[in-house]
Formats: C-alpha cells, structure tokens, sequence
C-alpha cells in the first residue's frame, strides 16, 4: 500500500490523502485534560501478566523499532481496566522527538514527553492479530510517558541491540526480556477509545494511558535517534519525530481510574 512518513511530503499532514479515516471521529493520539477526566469507580484494576519467555526478536520496522511476542498462548496478558475479556501482547515500540522537548504522541494539558512507549494488545475473541486490528474492540494499547531523568537500565537491553537493527528492515533476536520492567510502579490511567496513531489509522483502539512516567536519560534518548528510518545503502535519514500530534477529541470522554 502506499508509503507514509514523518516527513513533510508524506507526513501526518498528509495521510488523509491515502487513509481518509484520519479525519475520523475516534483518532488517535490525543491531548489529555486531567481536569477534564472522569473519574469512573466502575473501571476495574489494570491487569498486566507477562511471562518473559514470550520475547521473540527486535525489529526496525522504518517507522520505529518493535519487540515482538510470541503470541499463540496467553502467556502475556492484558485484563481488567476498561476492557472486557482478554487481551494478548503482540509487541511493543516507541515513539520520540528530534530533542528532548518533544516526541510523545499523548500529550497532558499541552505537555509533551520525549518519548512514548506504547504495548500492543489483541482481543482473544479474534482468531489473531490481522483480524483483531480493524474491529472497534479489537486492540488494547498501554501507553507509557517517559520523562528526562536518571538513565533506565531496564531500558538499556533495549538500545544494546541498536547496532543490530540501526537500518529499516534489520531484526534480531531478543528472548526473555520482560516488558512489566518498562512500567511504572503506578498503574493509575486514563482511558478512552481511539485508534491506531499510524496509518491505515484503524479506529480499533481502546487506549489506555498510564499517568506515571518511566525515566529516560539524555544520552539514552540521543541512541533511539542514532536509529535510521533508511535501508541499509540509502542515503541515511534519522529516525526522529515519529509522532502523531494530538487529534480532536470529536466530544470523546476521557476516564480514569483515580482521583
Ligand atoms: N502507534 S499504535 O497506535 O500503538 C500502533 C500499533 C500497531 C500498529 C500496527 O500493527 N501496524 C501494522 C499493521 C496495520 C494493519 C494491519 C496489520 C498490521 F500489522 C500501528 C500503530
Ligand atoms: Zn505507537
């Protein structure tokens, strides 16, 4: 299908061209108003149940790094919260800024993150991922801030394998790392039914936004952006910037499960 990018010929501005539901009334990201979320009594606890084991391999995708899951059982799981049933993890990958100053795809009262991890969840009630990613209650994403601060050693096995997969298309493998280590202690959230943030922008979302954020140093935060969007023997262009800025909320309640 056709070619999307973060850049000004084939960037978010542009993807309505190819994907009209960009203009849809449950796009993704947002920017969350905490005053403006309802505190909903009704929303049962976050239910997060990883088995290590279930990490596969590491991939540059060309629009941002992806650590995939073992997904045929569920040894890694997401239940409770908003959604109903079970939901399991297919993989997890980031999003971040050209500086520190930006780089999250949620935004809080205009405040931008440099980074955004989000971890990618399919309703059971589908036969598989490719099914689940088109229907309204197909996926459950987390979403998780990071702020400048202390480096993450957790976060470190991560940028350890960027040398493997500095260019579009490279993956290697990457067994037993455990995503609950990239959570904060908090399972505090917002929650609200969006969509996919890159096309085709799949309006299948149940989003699900932690309040507290994960630390990240600078140094780390210059290794995502040694990343290259580009093939190996291209003409090298960082992979930076891969963010979707806030859409409109289009009268969208915001919940959370705290006061
Ligand atoms: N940033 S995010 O909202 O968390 C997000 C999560 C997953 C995808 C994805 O799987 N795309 C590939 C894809 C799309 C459609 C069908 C199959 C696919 F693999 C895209 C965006
Ligand atoms: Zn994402």
């Amino acid at each position: 299908s056709h070619s999307w990018g973060y850049g000004t010929n084939d960037g978010p501005a542009k993807w309505a061209d190819h994907f009209p539901i960009a203009n849809g009334p449950r796009q993704s990201p947002i920017n969350i108003i905490p005053s403006q979320a309802q505190f909903d009594s009704s929303l049962k606890p976050l239910k997060l149940q990883y088995d290590p084991s279930t990490s596969k391999d590491i991939l540059n995708n060309g629009h941002s790094f992806q650590v995939n899951f073992l997904d045929e059982n569920d040894s890694a799981i997401l239940t409770g919260g908003p959604v109903s049933g079970t939901y399991r993890l297919k993989q997890f990958h980031f999003h971040w800024g050209a500086s520190d100053d930006k780089g999250s795809e949620h935004t809080v009262d205009g405040i931008k993150y440099p980074c955004e991890l989000h971890l990618v969840h399919w309703n059971t009630k589908y036969e598989n991922f490719g099914e689940a990613v088109n229907k309204p209650d197909g996926l459950a994403v987390v979403g998780v801030f990071l702020k400048i601060g202390s480096a993450n050693p957790r976060l470190q096995k991560v940028l350890d394998t960027f040398d493997a997969i500095k260019a579009k298309g490279q993956q290697t493998t990457f067994l037993n790392f455990d995503p609950k280590n990239l959570l904060p202690a908090s399972l505090n959230f917002w929650t609200y039914e969006g969509s996919l943030t890159t096309p085709p922008l799949y309006e299948s979302v149940t989003w699900i936004v932690l309040r507290d954020p994960i630390s990240v140093s600078s140094v780390q935060m210059a290794k995502f952006r040694s990343l290259l969007f580009s093939s190996e023997g291209e003409q090298p262009c960082r992979m930076c910037n891969n963010y979707r800025p806030p859409q409109p909320l289009k009268g969208r309640k915001v919940r959370s499960n705290f006061k």
